[in-house]
């Protein structure tokens, strides 16, 4: 009989057993002795097993115990509904953080906003974040899952209130920084809370919708943003403001849904947690898995203690310090590998690429945040499928040479940058820079100047490199270029931040292919990872130090990539997050071990050993024989034992 593992169910002994019927343990129980620790309880699993494969063979009954196992360990639609409120959290950080783009459009013209005042509205959202998901885990620690949720839910709808009704620029930012509070409780609190709830052959399926909805919240408020961009007069404040709605549907639903069983267990609430645990668990018994849960704590109390600040604590204590090293790792490689700045750089690597229509920029960056969203929908199937290690390793080395491709577009359209042949008098008289360019490629990174040109076939004639308009990147200060309507209809061509050339299309398909890697597994993992490798008194202090790991390079990287791109080129950006990439690949192949189908008491015990050997649990060694798998009628022994059983 094949061990084919794909679409068997698996089930571990011990459930089994209670399927088996109360007598047969107790017999088994009985012969086998008290059995202290954990060794000993595994043997005795193992003898189980045989005598009930052995009886099964004889009268198929094993099969009919399966099959109501089977029907019993359904999960309960609770589990998912309250994962998916958790989620809201996720949507809402997306649609926050992408929002914010087509909002400025608007926002700069209504309220005359300078480029300082553009970058605070942006970046003061990402710093707020950082700080905040650096106290939330205080805060989780201290107040438990459910109440950082609630805040977070109720700095959001705050946040976009004022945002929806400010009057003027420091209100804006008010508005922004509470957003930002929220946004950095909810990306730690939230995949802690889904992955404490979920039952362990889910868990990283349901972490991983948290990630489904950052994405479908940052494609959503591009849709959001092109359909208001229309409103010219107040369309920022349907922008910004309509996230009050998911906010006060998660705030309602929270007021109703219970506290993670595993921090109530923790704090000693152990009544309220047996309760909830079998809540979530439907009709399965949940004495073995708030056993172990408890014992754990027990155990971890023991071992590491209870005094001084848990970061020292998780400091000074081998397996919690690697955990620690992987997850903020995992974050870091995650932005340095240039998620935010592609995403942000697409629309324009669409324009190169032969899209003219300069209205459709704001759809064009829609279509980019579709992809990522459908790509995360791919992680979430694969997540459970692939397990965490080889989605993140197959995803990062995908998304490193999708760098490379990108960059290449960007050398190669350098390369042969069109010359600059026409140099008209500026009618204003101010000193531009523009005018020292004679190529292309010089103009194009100057961010106050763009290429106005016509095309002979597809070669680029009469060009000449002219300040941009303050207002609007669309179009030249002056000249040829100035008014859109008239320049179409002499076919002329207005590039800002581009060089038309004939290798366009290269950094096109890098920017697709970019996608369609990262998003899978770069994206969710680092968040779904970090969800599952910290034991209990550590969990809250490790997602905070990750997330905030997470936010402070989002904002080191979105804000150097201008002056990057200024003195490397934008070839020499991507080729740098290339090599940042590669970097990170050897890192996670080192460091990253499988967790995938563990309960989470049982994952501290992988960073036992030296950091950069965790790669190797991969093969599983030393497992104990704690699971069959059926199929149909057949039953096997599966890992370390040799003879399957029929
Ligand atoms: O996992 C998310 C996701 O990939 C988003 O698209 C990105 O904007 C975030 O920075 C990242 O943390």
């Amino acid at each position: 009989m094949s061990r084919k593992a794909s679409d068997n169910v698996e089930y571990t002994l011990r459930s089994l057993s209670n399927l088996m019927g109360e007598k047969r343990r107790r017999q088994a129980d009985g012969s086998a002795g008290s059995g202290s620790g954990a060794a000993g309880e595994r043997s005795l699993i193992a003898a189980e097993s045989c005598s009930s494969l052995n009886s099964a063979a004889s009268g198929g009954e094993l099969e009919r115990a399966a099959r109501r196992q089977f029907q019993q360990d359904e999960t309960p639609g609770f589990v998912y509904v309250v994962s998916v409120f958790s989620a809201l959290g996720g949507f809402l950080f997306g649609y926050d953080t992408g929002v914010v783009s087509g909002a400025l459009l608007l926002l700069k013209r209504e309220l005359n906003l300078d480029a300082l005042w553009q970058e605070l509205l942006v970046s003061s959202t990402v710093g707020a974040a950082a700080l905040s998901a650096l106290a939330g885990g205080v805060l989780n620690g201290l107040c438990g899952r459910r109440p950082c949720i609630l805040l977070a839910s109720g700095l959001f709808t705050a946040g976009s209130g004022v945002l929806a009704a400010a009057r003027d620029k420091e209100t804006l930012l008010a508005g922004r920084v509470v957003v930002g509070l929220g946004i950095g409780v909810a990306s730690m609190t939230v995949p802690v809370y889904i992955a404490e709830v979920a039952p362990p052959h889910l868990r990283g399926r349901l972490v991983t919708i948290n990630t489904l909805f950052i994405t479908g919240g940052q494609f959503f408020a591009s849709v959001v943003d092109g359909i208001f961009s229309y409103l010219a007069k107040d369309g920022w404040r349907y922008m910004l403001g309509l996230s009050a709605v998911p906010a006060v549907i998660q705030f309602l639903g929270f007021l109703f849904l219970p506290e993670s069983p595993r921090w109530l267990i923790q704090k000693g609430q152990t009544q309220r947690a047996r309760r909830i645990l079998s809540q979530m668990r439907g009709n399965q018994a949940i004495d073995e898995e708030y056993d172990s849960i408890r014992n754990n704590i027990e155990e971890e109390e023991k071992e590491v203690g209870a005094a001084g600040p848990v970061i020292c604590r998780m400091l000074t204590y081998p397996p919690t310090r690697r955990a620690l090293i992987v997850g903020c790792g995992l974050q870091m490689f995650q932005q340095l590998s240039g998620i935010n700045t592609v995403m942000y750089y697409s629309a324009t690597i669409l324009q190169m690429s032969g899209v003219e229509d300069d209205r459709l920029a704001i759809w064009l960056a829609a279509l980019t945040a579709f992809i990522n969203f459908i790509f995360t929908l791919v992680g979430v199937w694969l997540v459970e499928r692939m397990g965490r290690r080889k989605l993140t390793l197959g995803s990062l080395t995908g998304t490193a040479v999708a760098l490379i491709i990108l960059a290449s577009g960007f050398l190669l359209s350098a390369q042969v940058s069109p010359r600059i042949t026409l140099n008209p008098p500026d009618p204003s008289h101010q000193n531009s820079t523009c005018t020292k360019y004679s190529y292309c490629n010089g103009c194009m990174l100057d961010p106050d100047c763009g290429l106005c040109y016509k095309l002979n076939k597809s070669s680029v004639v009469e060009s000449s490199c002219i300040p941009v308009d303050k207002d609007s990147t669309m179009k030249a200060a002056w000249g040829r270029c100035s008014n859109e309507t008239v320049f179409k209809k002499e076919d002329l061509f207005w590039a800002y931040n581009f060089c038309p050339t004939p290798y366009s299309w290269t950094a096109l398909l890098g920017l697709i292919l970019y996608l369609v890697f990262f998003a899978p597994g770069m994206g969710p993992m680092p968040w779904t990872v970090n969800s599952e490798i910290y034991p209990l008194w550590a969990r809250s202090t490790g997602n905070a130090c990750s997330s905030g790991v997470n936010w402070v390079f989002n904002v080191l990287v979105s804000l150097t990539f201008l002056h990057t791109a200024e003195y490397l080129t934008y070839y020499g950006a991507f080729f740098l997050y290339a090599g940042f990439a590669a970097l990170g690949l050897v890192f996670i192949y080192g460091c990253l071990p499988e967790t995938k189908g563990k309960k989470l008491e049982e994952i501290e015990s992988l960073f036992e050993n030296r950091l950069c050997t965790c790669g190797m649990s991969d093969s599983d060694e030393g497992r104990y024989i704690e699971y069959i798998r059926v199929k149909g009628s057949n039953y096997h022994l599966s890992d370390n034992d040799a003879s399957d059983v029929e």
